[in-house]
């Protein structure tokens, strides 16, 4: 079994190539919260963090996760990538499920999968070795992935792909300490870091919510360049829908809509904006400046409630029909499921079913 090497810009993939990259089957994953000692004896809160999400990821795939903070996009994007173990459903890789291989009981090395499956942090200063230069920093994915290579390839290697990043004269760079570089440079040495593993997926966990507002678009194209030349599937995660959109829209990729751990739609940006099917990506919408369409989505929100329920206790049937202005009785029963609604849209709403029992069910009313 064997994968891309995008350093050596070759694609080997062979026998499990029908298989999707990743492949997600009714994944959750819930939390037990810490107890306090007076609730020692009592059953501890559990917050569920992701619930019944099944999707796959292809290569050179792009799937950006957007929705408010603490739906849960962190922690599908680490479940994903094996960084966080499902409590339930499985997470396979190429065919082979992560969690088995990790325990030996599949075909494949857990380091394979490891190192196919890179991330990078909000704050990369965090995740970059204060003490070593940035030419040691990028040296040790190049040893670990290609130990014949010499010490002057190597050299030569990091500076090409620091000047590919755009950070000249790459001698200059190579020899500074991280805290010798700026914000958005750093998080390029964290790009070029997770690179060099020759990386099937890279999650951008917000990337680029720490940079300056004027080079987040330059840190996203040049991502999305470098995928190409890369032949890298992206895993985007965001708060803000017009990052979002402009990600998935440049990448040719898909926006996953998440809210109470739940996915609600996932589909290609432009059609999820233009069109949105799930209340909550019209709410969304509203809540981002420059996507609102017309003067009529400035006003009131497009909700009845503005508190988000709490995730260890979410609400049961659809989760968003505390909130949801076109909630009916019927929606509290039962979960939607994620259906098709066109060409790579999928939205769990009862009203994208005409025959559901939505239609003849009352509104509810606060
Ligand atoms: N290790 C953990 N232990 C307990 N609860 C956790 C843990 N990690 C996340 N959670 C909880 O799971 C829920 C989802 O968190 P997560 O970080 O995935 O959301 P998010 O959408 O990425 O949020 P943000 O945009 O604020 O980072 C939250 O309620 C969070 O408090």
């Amino acid at each position: 079994m064997s994968r891309p090497d995008a350093t050596a810009g070759t694609d080997d993939s062979t026998d499990s190539a029908d298989e999707p990259l990743i492949s997600l089957e009714n994944v959750e994953v819930h939390f037990e919260k810490e107890q306090g000692l007076l609730d020692l004896f009592e059953e501890p809160d559990v917050v569920r963090a992701v619930d019944g999400v099944s999707l796959d990821i292809q290569e050179n795939d792009v799937l950006v996760l957007v929705g408010e903070s603490g739906c849960g996009k962190t922690t599908l994007g680490k479940t994903m990538i094996g960084l966080q173990r499902p409590t339930g459903g499985s997470v396979k890789y190429r065919g082979r499920d992560i969690w088995e291989t990790k325990a030996g009981n599949t075909d494949l090395s857990f380091d394979e999968i490891r190192s196919s499956l890179q991330i990078i942090h909000q704050d990369p200063g965090s995740s970059l070795n204060p003490n070593r230069r940035i030419v040691e920093i990028l040296s040790e994915p190049i040893r670990l992935t290609h130990p014949g290579v010499s010490a002057g390839e190597r050299r030569e290697r990091i500076y090409s792909l620091l000047e590919r990043v755009g950070m000249t004269p790459a001698h200059d760079f190579a020899d500074r300490y991280p805290h010798q570089l700026s914000g958005g440079e750093k998080q390029r040495v964290a790009l070029s870091r997770a690179l060099l593993m020759n990386p099937d997926v890279i999650l951008a966990d917000e990337a680029i919510s720490a940079l300056d507002v004027s080079l987040r678009v330059e840190m996203m194209d040049l991502m999305l360049d470098l995928q190409d030349d890369f032949n890298t599937s992206f895993v985007f995660v965001s708060h803000d829908l017009s990052n979002a959109r402009y990600f998935a829209e440049h990448g040719d990729g898909r926006v996953g809509v998440m809210y109470l751990g739940n996915l609600v739609e996932v589909g290609p940006a432009e059609r999820l904006i233009s069109e949105p099917q799930h209340p909550y990506t019209e709410v969304l919408r509203w809540a981002t400046p420059n996507l609102a369409l017309d003067a009529t989505e400035a006003g009131e929100p497009p909700m009845r409630k503005i508190d988000i329920p709490d995730p260890i206790n979410p609400p049961s049937g659809c989760r968003f029909h505390t909130r949801c202005p076109k909630a009916r009785t019927a929606c509290p029963k039962e979960q939607p499921e994620l259906e098709t609604h066109g060409d790579r849209h999928l939205v769990a709403c009862f009203r994208s079913d005409e025959d559901h029992e939505y239609w003849d069910s009352p509104e509810i009313e606060d």
